[in-house]
């Protein structure tokens, strides 16, 4: 599959958000950071931003639901207008209903799971997810190291999609630079968050096809 950069606009400014997505017209997906103070120590955007971000940008938003409660929340962002919902592992107490729902509502339906979290468990759900995303950090934060511990998760990841056709993404996020792209290219990954390493960079743009460009090295 081919790559995609998905920008996280956790290291954007978010007073500027319209201009910050107009920023990186060469990516593929706007990754869309939600959390909730609960399931991360942390709080950012929910629905309303979602909304005006939709029609502010024409790139499709990726929205990555760290919040405690997605069952009750994701169908709404699919309503919303995301392209893609993700949805935690650790957190969702009825994943195939709500992955279903989401995909019901015409958005790409995701899986995360934590780095601490391992993937076989969920091979059940494969049928239910167009999107696993392995994090590379705890979640929570931009700007952190990337865990090289992930790695061998990333290829258990890379051949249960294989045996189950190979359509289902397998998406990266935390610490994703051009420094560490290649690494998780050659694992399996195919879909790479960058936040810092992009709104960070001088040029998100340029940084956008630096990333793109790492990880074609490895991908051909
Ligand atoms: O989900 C996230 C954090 O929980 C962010 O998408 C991620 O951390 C991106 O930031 P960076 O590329 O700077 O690590
Ligand atoms: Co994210």
């Amino acid at each position: 599959m081919a790559v995609q950069i998905s920008p996280s606009i956790l290291s954007a400014d978010f007073a500027r958000l319209a201009d910050e997505a107009a920023a990186v017209p060469n990516a593929d997906w706007l990754h869309v950071d939600v959390m909730d103070y609960h399931f991360v120590p942390n709080l950012t955007l929910g629905l309303p931003v979602v909304e005006s971000l939709r029609k502010a940008t024409s790139l499709p938003l990726d929205c990555h639901l760290m919040i405690e409660d997605p069952d009750r929340w994701a169908p709404a962002y699919a309503e919303a207008g995301a392209g893609s919902v993700t949805i935690h592992a650790e957190a969702a107490k009825a994943p195939v209903r709500t992955l279903r729902q989401i995909r019901s509502l015409g958005a790409r339906a995701a899986l995360a799971l934590n780095p601490g979290t391992a993937v076989e468990p969920y091979e059940g759900l494969f049928g239910e997810i167009d999107m696993l995303l392995l994090m590379t950090v705890e979640p929570g934060f931009g700007g952190q190291g990337f865990l090289d511990m992930v790695l061998p998760k990333i290829r258990t990841a890379r051949s249960l999609v294989e045996r189950h056709g190979g359509e289902i993404w397998i998406q990266v996020d935390g610490g994703i630079t051009t420094e560490t792209i290649e690494r998780v290219a050659e694992a399996g990954a195919d879909v790479f968050v960058a936040g810092s390493a992009v709104y960070g960079a001088g040029d998100p743009s340029a940084a956008v096809d630096a990333l793109r460009a790492q990880a074609e090295t490895v991908t051909g």
